[in-house]
């Protein structure tokens, strides 16, 4: 490895839009290959390699993939082990986790098993004193309608209450070219109120401008891509002053638009916009296992394309610690660990 990718492994950093099944690596999708034979699954299905280029919905068909292979509360139970251990070894010391409880004819899971299950592993890997801070997302597949979203975010509120803190919102993702945030706005709106934080995919495929000013409404805590929001890509003005005004963090993840084909290439990314308008932005990596990447990758693609300094980066990645969902005191202890860790890399 060269000092300039250790930079970037040893900087401290803030992971806050990761999907689990598509965070799974090369490593343990072998595992789960060994598994289940019968399935005939080989690893150029589940993984999108460097220099390839996927349509959004070519990278759709590659999650129903990776759930047939995870479909057991075995698979689920290694694979959010083997992601939490991998996201610490690359330097992010806090994470937090998204996934979508799917149906009991899938995984043989109630939706309640299912949390539990990714709930046990994030409890594994603290006490096995990994150095992480992990948190969950409960997600919602935005192709399941009203009611599964309203299933989701009860369950949600239940596990808020009874997970010690762990579960901290509700993520809204799926295919964007199915369904309606308007179908989904009362569950949302519930969830809200309840307490739970929401981060939206926004905007991630054009001509979504009604669903993105409806859902701004609610306001989101985070916004996920907002790739197209902006008036140079097809937004509007208006959104970007909602988002401004309401100061709402966007969850950028380049490697992810690239390879999904809904960015041209990365000095086209929305990273620029947003970053030179100083607005809170949060590097992070969508599907690591999907895309192949790593958020120490993410952060380092992100400063050679837009000619950012180790001393800019550094900033980057401690203003992501005032957007998590975890409550203040974690944002504290984060800063404590950013300072201890500054002179070591910028020695
Ligand atoms: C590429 N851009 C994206 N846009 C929207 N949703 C995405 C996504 N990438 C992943 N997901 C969502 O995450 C699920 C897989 O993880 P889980 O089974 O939930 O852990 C996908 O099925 C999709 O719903
Ligand atoms: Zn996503």
């Amino acid at each position: 490895m060269d000092n300039d990718a250790v930079f970037y492994r040893e900087l401290p950093k803030v992971e806050l839009h990761a999907h689990l099944n598509g965070s799974v690596s090369a490593q343990t999708i072998e595992k789960l290959i060994s598994r289940k034979p019968h399935l005939n699954i080989e690893h150029s299905m589940t993984a999108i390699g460097k220099g390839q280029r996927r349509t959004l919905d070519e990278c759709f068909e590659v999650f129903r993939v990776i759930h047939k292979l995870v479909d057991t509360e075995e698979d689920i139970l290694m694979v959010a082990t083997d992601v939490i251990k991998e996201f610490a070894a690359d330097g992010v010391k806090y994470l937090e986790l998204r996934s979508t409880p799917r149906e009991e004819r899938d995984t043989g899971l109630t939706k309640r098993s299912y949390i539990e299950t990714v709930i046990k592993a994030i409890q594994k890997c603290k006490e096995e004193g990994v150095d992480i801070d992990v948190r969950f997302l409960v997600a919602i597949d935005r192709r399941n309608g009203t009611e599964v979203a309203l299933e989701t975010v009860n369950l949600a509120e239940e596990f808020m209450l009874s997970s010690d803190g762990l579960v901290v919102g509700i993520d809204l993702s799926g295919d964007p070219t199915v369904g309606h945030g308007k179908d989904l706005l009362p569950a949302l709106q519930k969830a809200k109120n309840s307490g739970l934080k929401l981060s939206l995919h926004l905007s991630e495929i054009p001509s979504q401008l009604d669903e993105s000013d409806l859902l701004l409404s609610l306001p989101p805590d985070r916004i996920g891509h907002g790739t197209f929001l902006h008036p140079e890509v097809g937004g509007s003005q208006s959104l970007v002053d909602k988002v401004v005004q309401k100061k709402i963090p966007i969850e950028l993840c380049l490697t992810s638009n690239v390879k999904g084909n809904t960015v041209p290439c990365y000095a086209k990314h929305h990273f620029k916009y947003w970053y030179e308008l100083g607005h809170p932005t949060v590097l992070c990596t969508d599907d690591k296992g999907v895309f192949c990447t790593d958020l120490s990758q993410e952060y380092q693609l992100a400063a050679s394309t837009f000619g950012l300094s180790h001393e800019a980066v550094w900033k980057l990645s401690q203003q992501a610690i005032d957007c998590i969902f975890g409550p203040e005191t974690v944002k504290q202890q984060l800063k404590e660990k950013w300072n201890d860790l500054h002179p070591q890399l910028f020695k």
